[in-house]
């Protein structure tokens, strides 16, 4: 099989990468931007060729969007003369939104997909050969694919070794939102609220684990991450809430000094880790 890539960044350079390193594909065809990814993607070495969209369409049985979550609806008008027997695929931190926007013409042909690994870097360079390897993915709406499609695509997370998740796009947003969206949120506002605070002496004199591990995913990239607050901005808006209620609730034990109170509440925290 021939796969295309759209986009070779982190998600997209490491799908390459994993697909060559299991002998997945025949040829792996990427279609990039900017002449600056250009360059870095031949440089890395990461496709056997970068074409444009035709040749996409023309000679990919398998095109992956591995781009931006906005730009994932608005790349999808230049697939609509997709041949039938051609998958779509997105690997999207979103769901509802992109399966709602996706044209009739192509519905049976998009498998939607969100790979629950990655992190906080971005672009070419920052592609692994091992990111998918035993992280999970999370297949949404598959009853609206076809069987060769949806096969296909099962296929491919399976030889490169993840485990499947089948949810419905909506709960898949619900949760994604409080499992990465909403620590994200959290992560960024840290940064923040301490870069407001101290001075970079003594964040580098200080910093030690905790600080390092909480505001890790800061780094993230601000163009995705902004893609991905507004098209989950409902479940973002109502975990923000319930996270405020927590901080209200910690402050409020703290000013009333009510100490064992506060333990208890740490302990009901302490057995996340029984869990993950
Ligand atoms: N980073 C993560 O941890 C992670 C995890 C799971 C899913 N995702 C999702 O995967 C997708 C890609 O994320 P990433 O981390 O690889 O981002 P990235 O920034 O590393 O890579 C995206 C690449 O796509 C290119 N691009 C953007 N629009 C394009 C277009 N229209 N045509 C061609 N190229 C285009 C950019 O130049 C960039 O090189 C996003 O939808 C994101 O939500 C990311
Ligand atoms: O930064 C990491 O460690 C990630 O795995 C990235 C992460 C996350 O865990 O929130 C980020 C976005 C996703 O869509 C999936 C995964």
């Amino acid at each position: 099989m021939n796969i295309g890539i759209v986009g070779l960044g982190l998600m997209g350079g490491s799908l390459a990468k994993a697909v060559k390193k299991y002998g997945i594909a025949k040829k792996v065809y990427g279609y990039a931007r900017s002449e600056k990814s250009k360059k870095e993607i031949l440089e890395l070495n990461l496709v056997d060729e970068l074409v444009d969209i035709q040749r996409l369409k023309d000679e990919c049985d398998l095109i992956v969007l591995a781009i931006p979550v906005d730009n994932i609806i608005s790349f999808l008008p230049n697939l609509l003369d997709i041949d039938k027997n051609t998958t779509i695929m997105d690997l999207g931190s979103t769901k509802e939104f992109i399966v709602k926007n996706i044209p009739n013409e192509i519905r049976s042909n998009f498998v939607a997909a969100h790979p629950m690994c990655g992190s906080e870097k971005f672009g070419p360079k920052a592609s692994m050969d091992n990111l998918y390897e035993g992280k999970t993915v999370v297949l949404c709406d598959l009853e609206a694919n076809d069987e060769l499609h949806k096969n296909r695509a099962i296929k491919v997370f399976q030889d490169i070794g993840m485990r499947l998740v089948f949810m419905n796009s909506h709960n898949h947003d619900v949760h994604a939102c409080y499992m990465s969206h909403l620590p994200h949120a959290i992560s960024y506002s840290l940064a923040n609220t301490v870069m407001n605070h101290e001075d970079p002496k003594s964040i580098i004199a200080l910093a030690a684990g905790g600080f390092t591990d909480m505001s890790r995913i800061a780094k993230s990239s601000p163009n995705m991450w902004t893609d991905i607050f507004k098209q989950n901005r409902e479940n973002l808006l109502n975990s923000i809430d319930l996270f405020e209620d927590h901080m209200k609730k910690v402050r409020q034990m703290v000013e009333d000094e009510e100490y064992e109170k506060l333990e208890e509440w740490m302990k009901k925290a302490n057995t996340l880790h029984e869990i993950l």
